[in-house]
């Protein structure tokens, strides 16, 4: 762990508990989904707040049943729903942009940074001034009446006349699909276009029925041919420009791209889900630049939503996918999507192909093209924090890990419900339970973007958590050394390069919602580009093949002579 200097500090018992309680105002746009933009569950929580303790246990905080209920401002509303459904590729998006960009208010909701980055820069570009706010990122814009978001960041508290939810099919995923239904059911505006696969519009329309809000349904078709080929490509040697190899571990990413960069007639620019979204982007940008010499690219289903891509053939290099428990065949939607972004319209290819790398794969990929998803049946739901804070005054002895495993475990759902995997969240719970800071701060870290299987990810957690706990707040510096940052010269130090810049991404996160106790976001934000621009240099400069021996590799970024003059600026 090279710039990361996690001291274990003694936790005191002296914390500043309650110090920063009530920072989060839930009445401001950007504060999550989870942290209670809930004036119907606020009410009861002023209401619960100054009655006696009977009357609070005649209320069922663990009743989830009417997850409508929630969302008053959005239910004096009659909203116009619009689906816009059918395969990838099919214009849902386009349309319903179309219809915000005209409209006097708006936001786009979508599920990732990299979208809500290209929904902002669009509307601008249209001269509609549009701002941008995603967990780790506030870019107001002068007069703006639209907001780019990240679904978790959508706002139900404020009045809008047109809002767009993008992929919202997501609303079954069982880690993030509460953050939909949140936006589904909540989002307060005249119209609310929801885009995504036909798969999602049964459990769509049967969810809102209780809110009387109307409904149309509109069916698209793809606009450019998908073209499954026959034949599986056999060999690297047969690689062309514009193609587009996926695969699901980083391992294999690397392992490809020097395959393919082997033969000398391609040069591979690669996305996958930990490399830093901006550089995601450039990766991206490079491949897609005709005149650069980046045209193939190795990626992993990162590029499954999102990114606008100059593919002409997506090549399956395997069916299987490990999920974090076991290698399983990749599902119908995840072949579609995949395969979807082969041909966009508007691009170099007017027609998109799609194969495998081997010939035993072909038949699932030939049977998951021709076959619709399956209907979706459930939608994910989570208690928000006033349901577990007033929950949490029944059972004042309970840490927050028992208080959400009672949630799990207890909650009465109505069947188009199931209640969210949060083992993630679980794992942060047990870390903050033994410091002595409020439920309001230990939700909070829960919910803060921190990928708990990665060692350095919750390390930084913990470390951040600890000082926080102890001292109120917390300096980089402490934790972390400026000047320290090397361009990876190996497959490890990449990666922990990576979780290097997703512990400071985490520094950001925090900065927005404690801004007094995590004080130095410029230092972190400058950090993480830094940390971009390095393990871009190396995919650039070194790809991922053998070093010949005589080549004298960069050393530590301050030293920066080595370095490209587009990363020395920065240093
Ligand atoms: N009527 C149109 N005129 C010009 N460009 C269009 C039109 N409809 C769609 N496009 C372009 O075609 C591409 C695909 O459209 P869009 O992103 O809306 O598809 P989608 O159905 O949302 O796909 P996905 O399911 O993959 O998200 C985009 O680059 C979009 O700008
Ligand atoms: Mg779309």
């Amino acid at each position: 762990m090279a710039a990361f200097l996690l001291r274990h500090r003694q936790v005191s018992t002296l914390g500043v508990s309650g110090i920063l309680k009530d920072k989060l105002d839930p009445s401001r746009p950007h504060v999550e989904s989870r942290l209670g933009a809930l004036a119907g569950v606020c009410n009861l929580l002023r209401e619960y707040s100054t009655s006696n303790d009977n009357r609070a246990h005649k209320f069922d905080f663990l009743d989830l049943t009417c997850p409508h209920a929630w969302y008053p401002v959005a239910r004096r509303k009659n909203r116009k729903i619009f689906l816009h459904v059918g395969p990838t590729n099919s214009g849902k998006t386009y349309h319903a942009l179309k219809q915000l960009e005209s409209s006097p208010s708006g936001v786009y909701c979508g599920p990732l940074r990299l979208l809500a980055w290209e929904v902002a820069k669009r509307l601008n570009k249209a001269n509609v001034p549009c701002d941008l706010i995603t967990g780790q990122e506030r870019e107001e814009v002068n007069g703006a009446k639209h907001k780019a978001v990240t679904v978790e960041m959508a706002d139900v508290t404020s009045n809008y006349s047109c809002a767009v939810v993008d992929e919202i099919q997501m609303l079954g995923c069982m880690t993030r699909g509460f953050s939909f239904t949140r936006a589904l059911l909540g989002i307060s505006a005249d119209e609310l276009h929801l885009c995504g696969d036909p798969a999602a519009v049964p459990l769509i329309q049967e969810i809102l029925k209780p809110t009387g809000d109307d409904i149309h349904v509109q069916y698209y078709e793809r606009l450019s041919p998908l073209v499954p080929s026959q034949k599986p490509l056999g060999s690297f040697k047969n690689i062309q420009t514009g193609d587009c190899i996926v695969t699901f571990s980083r391992r294999e990413i690397y392992k490809l791209k020097g395959q393919i960069e082997r033969g000398r007639k391609h040069l591979c620019s690669v996305v996958y889900g930990s490399l830093p979204p901006e550089t995601r982007t450039r990766q991206a940008t490079m491949f897609n630049d005709a005149s650069s010499e980046f045209d193939v690219l190795v990626a992993s289903d990162a590029i499954g939503m999102g990114l606008n891509l100059n593919i002409s053939r997506i090549i399956f290099s395997t069916m299987k996918k490990f999920d974090g428990v076991e290698m399983r065949d990749l599902t119908i939607s995840e072949v579609k999507q995949i395969a979807g972004r082969a041909g966009r319209y508007g691009s170099d290819f007017p027609v998109g192909e799609v194969t495998c790398l081997l010939a035993d794969d072909l038949p699932l990929l030939h049977s998951s093209l021709k076959s619709p998803s399956p209907i979706l049946e459930c939608a994910g739901l989570f208690p928000t924090f006033d349901l577990i804070f007033m929950y949490s005054r029944l059972h004042p002895k309970k840490g927050l890990y028992r208080i959400m495993e009672h949630f799990l475990e207890n909650a009465k759902l109505s069947e188009n419900y199931f209640i969210a995997n949060c083992e993630e969240m679980l794992k942060v719970a047990a870390v903050v339970d033994v410091l002595p800071i409020s439920l309001h701060d230990k939700y909070l870290f829960v919910i803060s973007p921190v990928d708990m299987r990665n060692e350095i990810s919750s390390q930084g957690l913990t470390q951040f958590a600890q000082n926080y706990a102890q001292k109120g707040i917390v300096r980089l510096k402490e934790i972390f050394t400026p000047g320290t940052l090397q361009v990876p010269k190996t497959e490890s130090a990449l990666k922990e390069l990576e979780s290097i810049h997703k512990v400071l991404d985490l520094y950001v996160w925090l900065s927005f919602r404690l801004e007094d106790s995590f004080p130095d976001r410029e230092l972190a934000a400058s950090q993480k580009a830094i940390c971009g621009l390095l393990i871009e240099e190396f995919l650039e400069r070194f790809g991922w093949q053998k070093q010949p021996k005589t080549r004298k590799l960069p050393s530590r970024v301050n030293s920066g002579f080595l370095l490209s003059k587009e990363t020395r600026q920065y240093v």
